[in-house]
């Protein structure tokens, strides 16, 4: 669970080292729309289960509003307030030509049947299909979504508009999808793991990674580190923590998953199964990367993660007491805004394409991710070394400057 509150403190604190005009903070920091459904969907059962549904369009003024969709029985409207939030100063950090949104349905998608959940999907498609858009609001994946869930999505909202795949992004590839997209947000992370462990000076081979997550972002994560030497010592998903000292066989890892009807770990064999929690706090973890939830690492829990560096794979992972006290330690903290816009930029590139009505080679979506992520994170460590503030901060700052000045510009209030 993550809230707006902890995002809004991540905005003061690099907002106190910009010199906004009177009244700009409050602008930036509002939400422009946000909208909560009721979505009811006919169970299979012939009973009626009720559920809501979000959408928050938090900022336009630098393009169209972009983020994900979220089914998890957690979701509420502050929690997506805040991701939504994220979204605008991700997309400006990478400088994409979007502001940011996110949405979501506060369902257990485990429970659903996927009959159900393409009906659950279609009905929130109804409630919501006039506010978004390919020139207002794309959405996209987020935890508990996948390409089948755009797809659903698209041809819904289709049916009140007519054909505009650019209406969503993260389609399946055969569908108007990029290629490249399903693996972008993990290899993003990769491509900045090794760009920071070069800045450290530490070499792939003697560091170790512990990855919070197996999901899309955390199974893509780990594949690349795997590929480029990096031990992978833990990883885990709701079913448990799976260690192993010199390092898990990966693609042993995702074939597991891969064969497992829900897409866990569970029963794997080659490794040793420790609590879910533990894996926070591995001693012998050089790198942490949660990419499951928000706010896993709290004041509460704070002193046990030990690892020296930090990449935010998942959307806001540390609350900020947690990490003023990571940062006053030392540890180096990759933040979310940063660390896991691949996903984004390569929804940018399929919408880019869909306009076009032309596709790109995978190698063609794997550069261009490499450059926007690469020139992305050396304006944020140059900043961060001038300013001489976290990574974090300093991110924030070129994010806030960016809209800043589309927001001057274009005197969008
Ligand atoms: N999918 C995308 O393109 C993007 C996702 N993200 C963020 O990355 C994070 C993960 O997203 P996805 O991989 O797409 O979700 P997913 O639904 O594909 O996978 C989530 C994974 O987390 C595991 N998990 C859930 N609770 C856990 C817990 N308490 N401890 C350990 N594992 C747990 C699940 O078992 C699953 O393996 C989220 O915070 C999301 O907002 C950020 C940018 C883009
Ligand atoms: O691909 C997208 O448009 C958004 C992905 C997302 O929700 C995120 O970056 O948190």
């Amino acid at each position: 669970m993550y809230a707006s509150e902890a995002t809004q403190k991540y905005f003061h604190q690099a907002a106190d080292h910009l010199n906004l005009p009177c009244g700009l903070r409050e602008t930036l920091l509002l939400p422009r729309r946000e909208l909560q459904v009721q979505v009811t969907l006919e169970r299979e059962d012939g009973c009626l289960a009720n559920f809501v549904g979000f959408r928050v369009q938090h900022d336009n003024s630098r393009g169209p509003m972009k983020g994900g969709l979220r089914y998890h029985h957690e979701v509420d409207l502050d929690e997506t307030r805040a991701l939504a939030s994220l979204m605008t100063w991700k997309t400006a950090v990478v400088n994409l030509p979007y502001g940011g949104a996110k949405g979501g349905i506060d369902v257990d998608p485990s429970t659903l049947t996927s009959r159900e959940l393409e009906k659950l999907t279609r009905v929130f498609v109804d409630r919501i299909h006039d506010v978004v858009g390919p020139d207002t609001d794309i959405p996209a994946p987020d935890m508990g979504t996948n390409h089948q869930v755009m797809s659903w999505f698209r041809n819904q909202w289709e049916k009140y508009h007519g054909f505009n795949p650019a209406v969503i992004t993260g389609k399946p590839v055969e569908e108007y999808g990029a290629r490249g997209r399903e693996e972008a947000t993990g290899r993003g992370v990769g491509i900045l793991t090794v760009k920071l462990m070069k800045r450290l000076g530490r070499k792939p081979e003697d560091t170790k990674v512990a990855i919070q997550g197996f999901g899309n972002v955390g199974s893509h994560a780990a594949k690349f580190l795997h590929d480029a030497q990096f031990p992978i010592i833990a990883v885990s998903d709701i079913s448990g923590t799976y260690y192993q000292e010199d390092g898990l066989n990966v693609p042993e890892l995702i074939r597991h998953k891969f064969h497992h009807p829900n897409g866990l770990l569970e029963g794997f064999e080659h490794a040793k199964h420790l609590p879910m929690d533990s894996l926070l706090s591995l001693s012998d973890a050089t790198v942490l990367i949660p990419a499951a939830l928000g706010g896993v690492i709290t004041d509460d829990n704070v002193d046990s993660v030990s690892a020296p560096i930090i990449i935010e794979a998942a959307n806001g992972p540390i609350y900020p007491v947690a990490d003023k006290k990571l940062h006053d330690r030392g540890t180096v903290v990759l933040p979310d805004i940063l660390a896991n816009a691949g996903g984004v930029t390569v929804s940018y590139f399929e919408w880019v394409q869909n306009r076009q009505h032309y596709r790109w080679s995978l190698d063609r979506v794997r550069q261009e991710l490499d450059h926007t992520m690469s020139e992305a994170f050396e304006e944020v460590w140059q900043r961060a070394q001038q300013m001489k503030v976290p990574l974090r901060t300093a991110a924030f700052m070129i994010g806030i400057e960016r809209v800043q000045r589309a927001t001057e510009l274009g005197g969008g209030w």
